[in-house]
């Protein structure tokens, strides 16, 4: 199985035990480890969850949400401890929540009593809160990416937010990307898709919690596709999901007991129009979110807000150092992905220092960048190319390149071919595996279609679906035949209306 490589990957930094794998997202594994210390015998370090990601695979959007991981501290988001590298993967070490999922919580469960739901709740939105003053919107915001972390002495489990769209922004330029998952994402999200419209991610993000709010009151998602399998087979069922959202046409089961304060919460939340949707101090003053709230909830924020970076935690510009790095060829890169995870920042915080001071010698120099300039005009067109950009403005490539000419590849060998092979053999099996589990979890769907259904590894709408999507959006916003209402009709127009400005 792939375990066998993810095992091997941890094995290399001498520093990490791989306990179990997790589970496979878009592009990456999540395996449960522990960090060896001297004293520690099997699995006696602490937890941890580590993220591999292939280094090839990491664009520079992936990139900023490592960098946006590690600069959140909170006690409702899965703290980043480290990152660092192995010979195939960009390994993210962060806190191991051991509670499971609030997916699988509400599954177990059927629906949640009010107030169990509020406890989640609340501490969702004081940690979304946060996510958003710190400037990352989440876009992502799921029962699946919530975790529990089981405490001592307390009822019921914290909640973590996790998954900071590590892989979902994978082979999608920023200014188009639609991530997120079908059955949580708000309208003005899905008739966005593919086109460059600007959405509020924070916005978008408040609708999320509404239909997690919802899932957990009611056991069961407030705007699913007609089949209730989350499988959008047609154009026109992804029209009827919109026309439910637009129109506000969910209900509440009967025989859930939910008070008047909550539903009219719900209600602003999941308004469809974004400039009328309840903001997330609008929530944290609500009433119901008000109720049985700990006092220091409303304050904690400002205290971590002002918090000093999580300590031994790289800095931003080493964790960029570090992927640059790692997404060159292995027999130029400088971090030997052998080293221990120290050894390895050590090299990056010595390769930040001296392409700090390269920059500095460069500003210092007398040559400025507009005498360049002028220079350049006065050369001959087929000559340009072999003037030399000033070294300051070649910014962060430039000592790169430098240290491929001037030092040897330091121990990152090659795989042996057929060990290669074994990893693809043992991959397709995992993968073999993967399917059967999805599909024993379609027939549990089609046997018990009452249970709350997730996509597992097909999370995020795919491209398939996204056009769909779009030739439906298109239809009806052309006037096409369709079976769009007035109402949506009304919303559409709307909508298309912004995007044209
Ligand atoms: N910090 C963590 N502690 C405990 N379990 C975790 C942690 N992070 C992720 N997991 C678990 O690992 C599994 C894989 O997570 P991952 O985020 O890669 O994929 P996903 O969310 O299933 O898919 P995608 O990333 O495509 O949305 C999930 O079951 C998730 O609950």
């Amino acid at each position: 199985m792939a375990d066998q490589e993810l095992i091997a990957a941890l094995n290399e930094s001498g520093y990490f035990q791989h306990l179990e794998t997790l589970g496979k997202g878009s592009f990456g594994y999540v395996v449960r480890a522990c960090r060896r210390t001297a004293d520690s015998t099997q699995g006696g370090g602490e937890a941890l969850a580590i993220k591999l990601l292939p280094r090839a695979e990491v664009t520079k959007y992936v990139e900023a949400e490592i960098v946006n991981h590690s600069l959140m501290r909170h006690p409702h988001v899965i703290q980043f401890k480290e990152v660092f590298l192995s010979r195939r993967f960009i390994c993210i070490a962060m806190e191991y929540a051991s509670g499971g999922s609030l997916f699988q919580y509400v599954q177990r469960q059927g629906r949640l009593k009010e107030a169990v739901a509020r406890w989640f709740f609340q501490q969702l939105v004081v940690g979304v809160d946060y996510c958003h003053r710190k400037g990352v919107a989440n876009r992502d915001i799921k029962l699946e990416n919530t975790l529990l972390q089981d405490v001592p002495r307390l009822p019921l489990p914290l909640v973590k937010i996790c998954d900071f769209g590590y892989s979902k922004a994978v082979n999608k330029s920023a200014a188009k990307s639609k991530v997120g998952t079908l059955t949580y994402m708000a309208p003005e999200v899905l008739i966005n898709i593919n086109r460059d419209g600007k959405y509020d991610g924070k916005v978008a993000d408040i609708w999320s919690c509404g239909v997690m709010l919802y899932v957990m009151l009611c056991g069961k998602y407030p705007f699913d596709s007609p089949n209730a399998t989350g499988v959008i087979a047609a154009p026109n069922d992804f029209i009827s999901i919109l026309e439910r959202m637009v129109g506000r046409q969910y209900r509440f089961p009967p025989d859930a007991s939910i008070s008047a304060e909550c539903i009219d919460l719900l209600q602003q939340m999941l308004l469809p129009e974004p400039h009328r949707r309840i903001t997330v101090e609008g929530i944290m003053a609500h009433p119901w979110f008000n109720t049985n709230l700990p006092p220091e909830a409303s304050s904690m924020n400002a205290t971590y807000l002002g918090a000093a970076p999580p300590a031994g935690v790289l800095a931003p510009e080493a964790i960029h150092k570090l992927i640059e790095e790692a997404r060159m060829p292995s027999n130029s890169c400088k971090v030997d992905p052998a080293a221990s995870p120290q050894q390895q920042a050590a090299v990056v915080m010595q390769l930040v220092a001296e392409e700090q001071a390269m920059q500095q010698q460069a500003c210092s120099m007398p040559y400025t960048y507009q005498q360049q300039q002028q220079q350049q005009m006065a050369v001959p067109m087929q000559c340009q190319s072999q003037q030399p950009e000033p070294a300051h403005v070649r910014g962060a490539a430039a000592p790169a390149a430098a240290y491929q000419q001037q030092q040897p590849a330091m121990g990152a060998a090659l795989p042996h071919l057929l060990q290669q092979q074994q990893v693809m053999l043992l991959q397709r099996l995992q993968e073999q595996q993967w399917q059967q589990q999805g599909q024993a979890q379609q027939q549990q769907q089609q046997q018990h279609p009452g249970l709350l259904h997730t996509h597992e590894r097909n999370a995020d709408v795919d491209d398939e679906t996204l056009m769909m999507i779009d030739t439906a959006i298109t239809a009806q916003m052309g006037g096409g035949p369709g079976t769009a209402s007035a109402d949506l009709q009304a919303y559409l127009a709307g909508a298309a209306g912004k995007l044209q400005n």
